[in-house]
């Protein structure tokens, strides 16, 4: 395909982004993201109104006891704990397996579990039961985490994110009240089922299994792009490799990796919040309806927060509003800690509430739009454990530092029966700022590292709009020091692909064009010595201009494979690396130069310089005169951009390997990635029709993989 994400954002890429009635309309006609929704409304309401009764069932059987209150609680780690500790290692099969069967049968495995709950008396098996539901959970979670961004456009996530949230968080107090009723129905029920009469708290637990029952069929239905990242993996790696790939992949990967950092400091000021809350409601004077009345301050906040987003991520690139709002959540809540009334703290708290939403969607989206699909069941599993694990220490923490820290004093008058809180500062207030004081750093080095990762990668800093400009063939570059083997092996898979059955076009660069061939002597000449560094930048970028426009768009517009020799990439490592004129610079120049023409797939033909230098016979060009030194920078500077890149974009290749070796290697995922491509757009092919049937013109929309898939396969014969 080739993607083009058009630099900055013009006017008419902006409208179709932001939270426009057209963004919800077309959201609400997404079939598949209806049935997402459908099934999530489904799961959480069941899932809320589960949690309920397994607390009120532990009381049952225990009675209220001591060992109940254990039992609540060891309930209550068994529900955290399995993600928690198995995020990582579940991310890894959401990866490897069918995302779409997996999480149906994750619905099938909780709702049987849960329906068969009621019939034990045993604490342990209830436990248990627990257990197994939560693991299953923590596959299902990543695992929609990761198709999730693949049934909407790029534009829309924000708003998706939000619809999503609503459906997960506002089912809580629905969940309430219908678990109230339905326990009070048991009673009159329990003439048609008996066993309703000794356990009236099975009822809700059966309405909480039947809930994951029909959200299967819900997901069954839904329209995922076939998982195409198993395909072309010659050697089936360990699922221990690919644990591990996940952590490089994070570790490697800035933007993620301090997202994931943020969102766990941002989770631990919230699970302090909550287990502190109500001893700040007594701070303040403010008593049980008051901290219903904080509670209320934060609510709204946080929707009028995951509201402004959808504005916001319109105007700037969401890696710039994610630590601003974790920061403005954290000095709110220094601020909250230190108000004297219920008064005076609500409006803060408010704010804060605002600064958390805005971080809480801006992060999922980023997360969601950067992580790789091949690795978002891992990135969204890593993340998943980090912030269980934040909110897990800081539920214990707070309340062990107010104790250590001491409680403020309540001084008891005959003046205020009851007694009140005088204005002073001890643990609550303490422990309430301390944890907004760290969300305020975590904000400041979250957003150090966001605003250097951008500064490194110019072609991120885009509000999220428009989608990328898909176009239609596969476009295959060959990088690589000079006499790499790289005219070698073009020619060796252009005979394969066509062979294939596909349209090939081979080019090169600078070249390929008649005012790019006149460029390329120019840069090339050895009468050119005395070029500036900056001329030979930009004469190499003007070269690729023309080649964009007149041969490289079309071709792949029109459904050709084309196999370029050099791109982008050769500019940033000889003239960014090479040149020291720096390779965000120059890969800023490239992508206004190219439009955002990005290849699908990066072969780096990795070879020492001095080895390759001599292979090549002849007079030098002016390149390849320039010194060792030069082609050693200009070698690392290809294996780091390969290796910090996208692990589906770029094939790294040991080029001192036999030519017949590397061309099988080549010839098998350029050929496999053409056949996902085809079967990908049979499938959506199928879809389309199936979903034009049903409703008006079969809109659906796809995340950006399934469009390129769709679309580079469309062009083949
Ligand atoms: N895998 C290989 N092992 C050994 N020699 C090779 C290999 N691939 C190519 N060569 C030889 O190296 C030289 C340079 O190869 P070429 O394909 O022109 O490289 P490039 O296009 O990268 O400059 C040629 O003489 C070629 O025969
Ligand atoms: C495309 C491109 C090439 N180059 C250099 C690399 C090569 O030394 C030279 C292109 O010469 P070429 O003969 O195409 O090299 P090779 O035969 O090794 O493929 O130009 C740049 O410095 N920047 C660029 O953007």
């Amino acid at each position: 395909m080739g993607q083009a994400d058009n630099g900055a954002a013009s006017p008419e890429q902006v409208s179709p982004g932001g939270a426009s009635p057209r963004v919800y309309a077309a959201l609400f006609r997404n079939r598949d993201f209806r049935n997402l929704g459908l099934s999530t409304f489904a799961s959480t309401l069941g899932d809320w109104i589960g949690f309920l009764a397994i607390l009120t069932l532990t009381e049952d059987i225990l009675g209220a006891t001591r060992a109940a209150a254990f039992a609540v609680s060891a309930v209550m780690a068994a529900r955290v704990l399995p993600s928690m500790l198995l995020g990582p290692v579940a991310g890894v099969f959401v990866d490897r397996w069918d995302r779409k069967r997996l999480m149906i049968a994750c619905d099938v495995g909780r709702g049987i579990v849960m329906a068969l709950i009621p019939f034990s008396d045993e604490i342990l098996t209830l436990l248990l039961a627990t257990l197994v539901i939560e693991v299953l959970s923590s596959l299902f979670g990543p695992a929609k985490d990761a198709v999730f961004p693949t049934l909407v456009k790029r534009s829309e996530l924000v708003v998706a994110n939000q619809l999503n949230l609503v459906v997960t968080y506002g089912t809580l107090p629905l969940a309430g009240v219908m678990f109230a009723s339905l326990t009070a129905l048991a009673g009159p029920l329990s003439g048609v089922i008996p066993f309703l009469g000794e356990r009236a708290v099975a009822l809700p637990i059966w309405f909480n299994a039947a809930s994951f029952l029909l959200s299967a069929p819900l997901i069954a239905r839904m329209r995922t792009p076939a998982s195409r990242h198993r395909v072309g993996d010659h050697s089936a790696p360990s699922a221990w490799d690919e644990l591990r790939e996940g952590f490089r992949f994070i570790g490697r990967h800035p933007i993620i990796r301090a997202l994931i950092v943020g969102v766990m400091v941002a989770s631990a000021a919230a699970g302090t919040v909550i287990s502190t809350g109500q001893f700040f409601a007594n701070v303040v004077n403010a008593g049980p309806s008051g901290f219903g009345i904080l509670v209320a301050a934060v609510g709204v906040g946080l929707v009028a927060g995951l509201g402004a987003s959808a504005w916001l991520t319109v105007r700037l690139a969401p890696e710039r509003l994610f630590a601003p709002g974790i920061g403005v959540a954290g000095v709110m809540l220094v601020t909250t800690a230190f108000m004297p009334s219920l008064a005076f703290a609500a409006a803060p708290a408010g704010i804060m509430g605002a600064g958390a939403g805005v971080a809480f969607i801006v992060g999922y989206t980023i997360l969601q739009a950067r992580a790789d699909d091949r690795l978002r069941g891992r990135t969204f599993g890593a993340m998943n454990s980090g912030v269980r694990a934040s909110i897990f220490g800081s539920t214990t923490a707070a309340p062990l530092l107010i104790g250590l820290i001491g409680r403020e004093p309540r001084v008891v008058t005959e003046a205020v029966p009851g007694g009140f809180y005088p204005y002073t500062i001890g643990g609550v207030r303490l422990t309430l700022a301390a944890a907004g004081a760290l969300a305020f750093v975590g904000a400041v080095l979250t957003g150090r590292a966001l605003h250097r990762a951008v500064a490194e990668h110019p072609e991120l800093d885009q509000p999220l709009t428009g989608d990328e400009v898909a176009t239609e063939g596969l476009f295959v570059v060959f990088e690589g020091g000079d006499g790499a083997g790289k005219s070698t092996q073009i020619k060796l898979l252009r005979t394969a692909v066509e062979r294939a059955g596909h349209r090939v076009l081979v080019t090169r660069e600078p070249g390929g064009t008649p005012i790019g061939e006149r460029v390329r002597e120019l840069l090339l000449a050895r009468s050119s010595e005395g070029m500036a560094d900056r001329t030979e930048a930009l004469l190499y970028a003007a070269a690729r201009a023309q080649h964009v426009e007149e041969v490289l768009r079309p071709a792949l517009e029109a459904g050709t494979v084309v196999i370029c020799d050099r791109f982008v990439d050769s500019s940033i490592v000889y003239q960014g690396a090479g040149r020291g004129l720096g390779e965000a610079e120059i890969d800023r120049l490239n992508r206004w130069a190219t439009g955002g023409l990005t290849p699908d797939l990066v072969v780096l033909l990795d070879l020492e310089p001095d080895q390759g230098l001599r292979r090549v016979d002849g007079e030098p060009d002016r390149l390849e005169a320039a010194g060792l030194g030069f082609h050693r920078t200009v070698a690392a500077a290809y294996r780091e951009r390969a290796k910090r890149g996208d692990p589906h974009r770029y094939l790294v290749l040991d080029a001192t390997r036999p030519v017949e070796d590397l061309h099988v290697a080549l010839r098998t995922t350029v050929l496999q990635r053409l056949a996902d491509a085809d079967a990908d757009a049979d499938a959506d092919a199928d879809a389309g029709a199936d979903a034009g049937a049903e409703e008006d013109g079969g809109t659906f929309a796809v995340g950006e993989e399934l469009a390129r898939d769709t679309l580079e396969g469309r062009g083949h014969p």
